[in-house]
């Protein structure tokens, strides 16, 4: 590669960021005074308040009231027996009366027999709700910096941690992402006009980990304060499990320690953890690799595993899809394409939507598409061998490294995700997976390679006919194109060896001399406007 094309100066004034501080709001009063139940006072002292709904839903004058406070009253109509939301673990699969359970706070992550977990919810506590109080709640809380409410994982608290104290929360405000109409993209290469990216990586660190790392470190943030023996918070990571954990853990004060594979992550993943002091074992081998040995480690010292394997993570990933049906005001799409890896998002993304069908707030769920590299595309054959046989792999490199696993450990929740919304899974190559990419930047997007591999599976099955012009098609974007900006320099500069890079947009070498950009940029316009003269 001409490394000289890219040598762009670019300089970054510092600025003090918000982050993680929480809202001024938190500790202080209300912006003016309205008589209502304080946390501590009889909740039923207010004549005109129905005690089982939150200020802001029953009426709205009161929306302006501080929802921390709305949050220890609702705790306190709990404790009179007005609400009893709860969760637990079980293990992943077993139906309501599964006899073998763990409060979320043991630390265990896996069933008896070795299997995964899964967290269920009080469901009949949550249905003695209907579909449109839980609209109405979630809608009530979008746009709010209201702790923790802000949060797109904590504006959905009763489902995601009902029991932990808001005080114990550790939040970035993560979730609310955009939701992001791709009308070019789809009118112009899919025959589309109801095509959205939802921009999960769009976030504090940069990818949708967040949305699940919130949870976790919240709850080992309520562990520590219980005095369980947690020394500190471990994961293995292709480079975004890593930067969250590290991130979260840093604003709570937690030691985070993060297992990597070495030259398997991009250089801004690398710089991520560092950065935020977590203790960082670069490794020489590949993302099963570590995530083998953390799991031995964890089982050897008080390490709390922070990976996906942990079913608490996805009880914060599954907040994107129910944030996708508040975005499109409650109408349900009919695809969501979503890049898998180790497999846990793509069943997070099942729990949300199946979640609001089973409480009445959507009445169907989408089809879901799992996207894989060919490179790394364990699912990809399992899928196509008619789910007869599952064989790990060794994963090949991909430009979509956060995805070169070949071992993911959410295989089975993946599967029940699959079969039990009408699901596909496709693959894209190297090749498929960049164009696909820079297409999408050229229409004004700058995603990553893995949102490139969700693309390529909506251009396959677009182009068989499966979906259809118009319907309605999510495409789940796991990162931001910022974190990835090495392959992309690689994509526009042509050094990439056997492969043609059809989009590629290389930077023009010029004179400083006024005829000669004259000229260049003369050639450029009529190329681009061949119908006017210049
Ligand atoms: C950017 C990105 N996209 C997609 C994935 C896949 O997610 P999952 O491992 O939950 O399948 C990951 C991590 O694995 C990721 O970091
Ligand atoms: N892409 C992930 C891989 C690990 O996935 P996890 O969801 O099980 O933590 C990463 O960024 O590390």
């Amino acid at each position: 590669m001409d490394s000289s094309l890219f040598s762009f100066n670019t300089s970054l004034s510092p600025k003090p960021s918000s982050l993680f501080r929480r809202p001024l709001r938190r500790n202080s009063s209300p912006p003016f005074t309205i008589a209502c139940p304080s946390a501590t006072s009889d909740s039923t002292a207010s004549p005109v308040l129905d005690s089982s709904l939150p200020l802001g839903v029953q009426n709205p004058q009161f929306a302006c009231v501080d929802i921390q406070d709305d949050s220890h009253r609702s705790r306190s109509v709990a404790g009179d027996g007005g609400r009893n939301f709860s969760a637990k673990y079980v293990p992943f699969g077993s139906g309501f009366d599964s006899s073998e359970w763990y409060s979320l706070d043991e630390i265990v992550y896996r069933s008896q027999s070795g299997g995964l977990l899964d967290v269920q919810h009080n469901m009949e506590a949550l249905k003695e709700f209907d579909g449109a109080y839980w609209r109405n709640l979630f809608d009530s809380r979008v746009g709010k910096t209201t702790w923790p409410y802000g949060s797109g994982v904590w504006s959905k608290k009763e489902w995601v941690l009902p029991e932990i104290d808001s005080s114990d929360i550790v939040s970035a405000f993560e979730g609310n992402s955009n939701l992001f109409w791709a009308e070019r993209f789809g009118k112009e290469f899919l025959g589309m006009n109801d095509l959205w990216v939802k921009h999960c990586g769009i976030s504090h660190t940069g990818s949708f980990k967040d949305l699940g790392m919130t949870v976790l470190v919240s709850q080992v943030n309520r562990l520590r304060k219980m005095n369980r023996p947690v020394v500190g918070v471990g994961c293995a990571s292709t480079g975004d499990t890593s930067a969250a954990l590290s991130a979260y853990c840093a604003a709570a004060g937690i030691p985070s320690i993060v297992f990597l594979p070495a030259d398997k992550i991009s250089m801004a993943q690398l710089v991520q953890p560092i950065a935020n002091g977590a203790f960082v074992l670069s490794m020489d081998t590949d993302f099963d690799g570590c995530m083998k040995l953390i799991r031995e480690i964890t089982a050897e010292l008080p390490i709390y595993l922070a990976n996906s394997l942990n079913s608490l993570r996805l009880e914060g990933q599954k907040t994107a899809a129910i944030e996708i049906l508040q975005q499109f005001d409650w109408e349900v799409p009919d695809w969501v394409i979503i890049p898998g890896g180790n497999l846990g998002n793509i069943y997070a993304f099942y729990k949300g939507f199946q979640m609001c069908k089973e409480l009445g707030l959507v009445d169907k769920i989408p089809r879901l598409v799992c996207a894989q590299a060919a490179n790394a595309n364990p699912l990809y054959l399992y899928y196509k061998s008619g789910w007869k046989e599952f064989s790990p792999l060794k994963a090949s490199t991909t430009f979509a490294s956060a995805i070169q696993i070949g071992d993911p450990v959410s295989i089975d929740r993946a599967v029940f995700a699959l079969k039990n919304s009408g699901g596909i899974v496709e693959e894209a190559t190297e090749e498929e997976l960049m164009d696909a990419t820079a297409q999408a930047d050229s229409t004004g997007m700058f995603i990553c390679p893995h949102t490139g591999v969700a693309l390529t599976a909506l251009i396959k099955l677009r182009n068989r006919g499966v979906i259809k012009g118009s319907d309605r098609t999510v495409v789940v974007s796991t990162a931001h194109g910022l974190k990835f900006t090495q392959s992309k320099i690689d994509y526009h500069s042509r050094a990439i060896q056997g492969m043609e890079c059809r989009f590629a947009n290389p930077p023009v070498e010029v004179k400083a001399d006024f005829g000669a950009v004259m000229d260049v940029l003369k050639e450029h316009l009529s190329r681009k406007n061949p119908k006017m003269e210049l």
